[in-house]
Order: C-alpha cells, then structure tokens, then sequence
C-alpha cells in the first residue's frame, strides 16, 4: 500500500479500524503444528512399505476386501483338502514305519537282505503290535472320555487331530505329494494362487529354479483384465521378461496379445519391477472404436492427439507439434485410416495448414481437399514433380520462417522454435503446417530423371533428399511430416530419412526386418515386433512415440488400436474442419480455390540441402573424393556408355580400359567386386560370359566413397 493510499484510508470516514485489523494480520501466528504433523503422517503412511497397500488405496483396499470374502467362502473346502492331504502323508509315513522302509532298502542296497530278512521280520512285527496297542488304547481312551465327557470330547479330539493333519497336509514350497501328470488349464489360476505365477516364470526361464518372484502389487482386477506387480530375483532383469513375453504368454497360457508386460521406471521401479496385466480375452476382438474427435468442435494440434487405445483400454494420445511420424504396414491393415486420425485432429485446428499428397489415388483423401492448403491424388509422374515443387517449396518456407525467428525477440520466440502463440499469430505467418504423403514409396521410387543445380538426379532420389532435410530441419519451425508407406524396405525409405522421423506406427508387416524398419534396429530383440500381430487385427500396431504418452514417458514402444473413423466420419469432420477456416480467416491455396503455384527457388534450396545436409556429403563425393583405380576408370566408363544393360562382360571392360585380365580381376576383388557370370547376347548368339553386376559395381564405389567421406569427416572433426 503506497503512502497516499495509506493516508486516503485513514481519512476515509468508511474505514475507521482500517490500522487496526492490519495490525492484528501483522501479528497472526503461524499455522497450528498439528496440522503438519497430520500431513507429515499422512505422507508417511502414503509412502511407507511397511503400511499394506490396502490401507493406503481404494482400489487395493475393495480388492483385498473381495479377496477376503473369497478366502472364506473357499476356507471350509481348502480345510478339507489339506486334512486329506495330510491323512494321505501319514498313512504314507505309517506304512514305510511298519514296514521298516529303510532298513530294507539299507539291506537290499548292501546286497545283504537275505542276512537281515529274519531281524525285518521281526522289527515289521513288533511294529504292527505297537500299531494294534495304539489303536485300542486310543480306542478305550475314546471310549471313557465318551462316557465320561460326553460326544463333546470325541469332537475335540477329532477337530485336533483334523487340524493337525491339515498342518501336515497344507500346500506349501516342497511340501510331500503328488504332481499332476497333466495339470488342469493355468489361465488365471494365478490370480488366486501366486505359486502359478512362480511357476510360470521358471517355466518360461525368466527365472530360475530355486529364485522366486516378490509381489509388490497382488492382483487386481483393472478394466477388462488383471493386473499384478511383482520384482524379480536380484540380477535379473525387467527388460528380459519384455523380450520374452511370448513365452511367458505360453507358461500363463494366454495368447500374447492378451498379455501386456511394462518396466516400472522412475520413482517406485528399478530395473527389475514388471508390471503385468492379462486379458480376460482378445482384446482387439471387440468392436472398433469410434474417433472421440467427433464429440468436439474443434482441437488444437499443441495437444497429444487422441490416436487410439491400448489393450488395457487406455486412451493413447501421440504428440505430434516437433515431430514426425512414418506409418508403415501391409496393405489393408489400416495404414490410411491411422494417417486420416491424425489429419482429421489437425484438421479441427483452424490453424493448422495442410498439404495432402494422396499417392494411392484413391477417394480415401478426397474429403481432405475442402481444408488442404495445397491436395494432390494421382501417381503419375506429373504428381511425383509436383511433389517435388511443394517440398522445394516448403524447404524455401521453413529457411524463411528461421530467417524471421532470429529477428523476434526473446519474450515472443524464447528459442529457435515455433510456440503456440507464434503458430497463431497470423502476422507472423508461421502456423503448424502438416505435410501428409500416403503410399510414399511411389514417389521415393520413381526414376524420372531431374537436374538440380547440374547435377543428375533420379527423382525419387530428389525427394528422399528434401523430404530428409524437412524432417531434420523442419519440425521446430513447425512442419510435421506424416509418411504412410505400403513398402517399408531399406530401399524404398532411404536409412537416412528413416533416422530423423520421430515417431513410428507400425501396423502388420511380413516379417521382423520389416517391423525394423519401421521401428528401428534391434526393436524385435527387444519384445517389438509388428510381424506377430494378427491379420484380423485390423488397426492394431506397435507404437513408438517421439514423446510422451498416456502409458507413461518411458515407455518405449506399445501397441495400439487405433479408433476407427470411416468415411462418413471423416467427411464430417473435414467439413467442420472447412467451417472453423471459414469463421477464423484461414481458408487458404487450394480449399479457397487459389491454386497458387509453389514459389521455387531451387538454387537457394540446393544450397541449403549441400550444405550440411545429405547433398553436401554427395557434393563432396562428385568432386572431392577419388575412387581407388580401376573402379575409377570402370564407373567412368559405365557413365560414359550408359546403355541401360544391368551386366558388363569382363572382357569387354578389360578390353575397354586397356588393363591385364588377371590383374583387372585380383584388383577388383579387393575393392570389394566380385564377377559372377551371366548369359549375354554376342556376336556368336547367347552365350555365358564372366563379367559383373552393374548395380554391383556401383554399390562398391557408394561404399568406397562414402568410407572416404566418413573419413575426411573424423579427419575433419580431430583437427
Ligand atoms: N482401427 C480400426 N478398427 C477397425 N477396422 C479398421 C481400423 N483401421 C482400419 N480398419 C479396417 O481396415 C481396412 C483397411 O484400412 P486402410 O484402407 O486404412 O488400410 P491401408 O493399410 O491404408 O490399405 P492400403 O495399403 O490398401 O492403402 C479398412 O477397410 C477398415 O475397415
């Protein structure tokens, strides 16, 4: 309070104890210590391991409850078990008494049981006696307590010794008895006794023999499944039962996709918690689940966008703004429908622009052509250059949109990336821009040949460039990729594009080098991989997000069914999508009808992508690295007479170069070419010549220089 308010209040005739209650606030005491001793309990009691989780939790505790009234519904019938149990382990020791066992079996292993048959005879003799003495004393001392006490004592008797025998016969570790030769079914046994559940990690080998596991949270019933928690044996580690889920599926005797196996990480894990949940059944076998975009009126693309649910029925929401996401799969697994979800949530967000490239050219896109900035469906040749225009033209975009960042001050662009205000703001002209490219591959594919900047291209090879710089360089100035592929080989998306996409979607593919790919190296080693999943599965992948998700930020990857939006849905939302551009301002390119033409300016892009990016390294091989002699002179050769044939004689070459046969051929093998042989057409007809593989040959010299260029580079780096 400044001094004139202060003087104005004492003045004022409407606050006469205005000074005095001030003072009173000066001097107010501080808040009463019971208070943060309760609190200080109650964060005990919360965090100590020595309070049950059933004292600290709802959940736990209605669980405990209902596993209470369990036990004692099943109590009257497990007494009874373990009385039978334990009458059957004394008949048992009985009879190897009476029948003096050991010292038969001492005798017969000394071969000495015809010397000592009369000594066994007489012991199993006077053994049976003492039996019969027994048996009737205790018979009179029934019958006089009856006559003395009543039937009541003969009750006592008989529930002391029933509960001795039920202390004999209780299950136990080692406990005497017989094992089933085929057990009954194991599903969910193990929910009600945890020995199931031990046994089934020996069984799948995760543990061993004499380890047990340790329950950190018995099971629990969470949503259509059970869940458990429980720590391995010291040395063993969490991340291995991941990687083996399938057998322990096996020993639980569930299908492994009805078996869900997470790390505990962070605070509460350590390496070696498992969080379990099994299925009830099929978890993907119910009916597919509607998009719940279609409850709202618009979104905004900042928020992790609502991408399916996992099988514990999770919502599971992907993070998209300063990332990219590659979706790969076999066709008509749902590859298309998983790259619309994420369009049609940018598609709510006015502000979002969009560029949609439909190579499939089919109608699965046309309704994205009302809101799209720029919309392309076709497959031709004549698309796949227009593709070209627009990355060209997003790369000019992105380089201009770093340019203007550098001149906004610190308080609007806090660092060299887009924030949701600045996406916003349309004075800056930077809005979340999401580039869609379903069936990539074509384009990636295609061999048109292109000329940039005099260098000969493939154009296939020309987007992979663009598209590898726009994922690296462009996500923080607020592009998103989203690259749908029918063909996820190591050919079709190059290895170098494939490391700066974020996030992966990968739904059924053939096999685990696939599923790699999509995913990364090494993923099915790791418990991943999308070869496993079912073909009736329709939807369902292996998700691994650049991110966090609603299963947690350390989750590595996890699989998901998308939600389902068929074209009804989809149209709608692209019309409600078109509805809140119209009412903001932003209908712009093609949706409005200016089908403007792409501003291009390829040299400054060549420069951009030549320096530092990929072309930069190409640049440095066209000019600067020499291949080693004679494959020099053999890929000068092959460029020179570029006939298209895919096999070059021996003969032809030595002939060609001026080189000596033996020497040609002793050289070669050292730079890694080997000659095969293959039928050609000659002067004289067909005939089956020595000579090599074209493609060979150019790999070898890819491979030589890019070692050159690795090299320069660690050169580089040292000085
Ligand atoms: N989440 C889902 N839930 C249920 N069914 C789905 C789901 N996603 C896709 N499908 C079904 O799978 C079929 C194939 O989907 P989609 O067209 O997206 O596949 P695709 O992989 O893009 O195929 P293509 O390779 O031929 O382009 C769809 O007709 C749809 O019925």
């Amino acid at each position: 309070m400044s001094a004139d308010d202060r003087e104005s209040a004492v003045t004022d005739p409407r606050l006469p104890v205005r000074a005095v209650l001030e003072g009173e606030f000066v001097n107010d005491r501080p808040q009463a210590p019971r208070v943060t001793w309760m609190r200080r309990f109650m964060n005990w009691w919360k965090r100590s391991p020595r309070v049950p989780l059933w004292a600290k939790d709802r959940v736990h505790a209605v669980q405990a409850a209902k596993d209470l009234v369990v036990a004692l519904l099943r109590s009257p019938f497990r007494f009874l078990g373990a009385v039978v149990r334990g009458l059957v382990v004394a008949v048992r020791w009985w009879r190897s008494w009476v029948t003096v066992r050991d010292y038969r079996e001492a005798a017969e292993q000394s071969e000495k049981l015809a010397d000592k048959f009369g000594d066994i005879r007489e012991l199993t003799l006077f053994r049976w006696k003492v039996t019969g003495a027994v048996v009737a004393g205790v018979a009179i001392v029934g019958a006089v307590a009856d006559l003395v006490y009543g039937h009541q004592a003969l009750w006592i008797g008989g529930g002391v010794i029933a509960v001795a025998l039920a202390v004999l016969g209780r299950r136990k570790d080692g406990s005497p008895g017989r094992k089933a030769v085929l057990a009954g079914p194991r599903t969910l046994t193990w929910t009600m006794d945890p020995q199931v559940l031990v046994d089934a990690f020996r069984d799948a080998k995760l543990i061993g023999k004499d380890e047990t596991l340790r329950l950190v949270e018995r099971a629990t019933r969470q949503g259509d499944g059970w869940a458990i928690t429980v720590d391995l044996p010291a040395t063993r580690k969490a991340a291995d039962v991941v990687k083996n889920r399938d057998a322990l599926a096996s020993a639980l005797a569930v299908d492994e996709v009805q078996l869900i196996v997470e790390r505990v990480r962070g605070n509460g894990g350590h390496a070696g918690r498992v969080a379990m949940w099994v299925a009830d059944e099929d978890p993907y076998a119910a009916p597919p689940l509607r998009t719940p975009l279609l409850a709202v009126q618009r979104w905004d693309a900042w928020r992790p966008l609502p991408f399916g649910r996992d099988a514990r029925d999770r919502r599971i929401d992907l993070p998209l703004v300063w990332t990219s996401l590659l979706i790969g799969a076999i066709p008509r697994q749902g590859k298309t429908m998983a790259a619309r979800l994420v369009a049609a949530a940018l598609i709510l967000d006015p502000h979002v622009r969009l560029y949609v490239a439909d190579f499939k050219a089919g109608k699965d896109w046309i309704s994205a052509a009302q809101v799209a900035h720029r919309f392309m469906s076709g497959d031709g040749t004549e698309h796949v250059l227009a593709l070209i225009d627009w990355l060209v033209e997003l790369v000019g975009e992105v380089q201009g949109r770093y340019r203007r960042m550098q001149e906004l001050d610190d308080l609007t662009c806090p660092e060299s990336k887009v924030t949701p205000d600045m996406s916003r703001d349309r004075a800056l002209d930077m809005p979340i821009t999401a580039v869609f490219i379903d069936e990539v591959q074509l384009p990636l594919e295609d061999r048109t040949p292109v000329e940039v900047q005099g260098k000969k291209l493939t154009a296939g090879e020309y987007i992979g460039e663009l598209l590898t710089w726009l994922a690296k360089k462009a996500p923080a100035a607020g592009l998103v990729l989203v690259l749908a592929t029918q063909r996820p080989d190591s050919k079709t998306i190059p290895s170098k594009l494939r490391a700066v996409l974020g996030s992966r979607f990968a739904l059924r593919v053939i096999d685990w080098r696939d599923s790699n790919i999509v995913l990364g190296e090494q993923m099915n080693t790791r418990g991943y991989d999308s070869s496993r999943l079912l073909p009736s599965h329709k939807g369902v992948g292996i998700l691994r997000p650049d991110g966090e998700t609603e299963a947690g930020a350390d989750v590595l990857a996890l699989t998901v069914r998308t939600f389902y939006m068929p074209n009804e849905d989809w149209r709608e939302l692209c019309e409600r999508g078109r509805g809140l551009r119209e009412a903001v301002g932003t209908l712009t390119g093609h949706a409005a009808g200016q089908e403007a033409q792409p501003m291009l300016d390829h040299a400054a892009v060549a420069k951009a992508i030549g320096s530092g990016g990929p072309m930069a390294a190409e640049a440095v091989r066209a000019t600067d690295v020499e291949l080693p002699e004679p494959l020099a002179s053999v890929v000068d050769y092959l460029a020179d007479g570029d006939d298209g044939h895919d096999f070059v004689p021996t003969s032809e070459l030595v002939e060609a170069l001026g080189l000596e046969m033996t020497t040609f051929g002793r050289d070669m093998v050292e730079l890694g070419c080997r000659s095969t042989r293959d039928r050609v057409a000659t002067a004289d007809g067909v005939r089956q010549v020595r000579g090599y593989a074209v493609a060979d040959l150019l790999a070898a010299a890819e491979r030589l220089r890019d070692a050159a260029v690795i090299e320069g580079e660690v050169i580089d780096g040292e000085r």
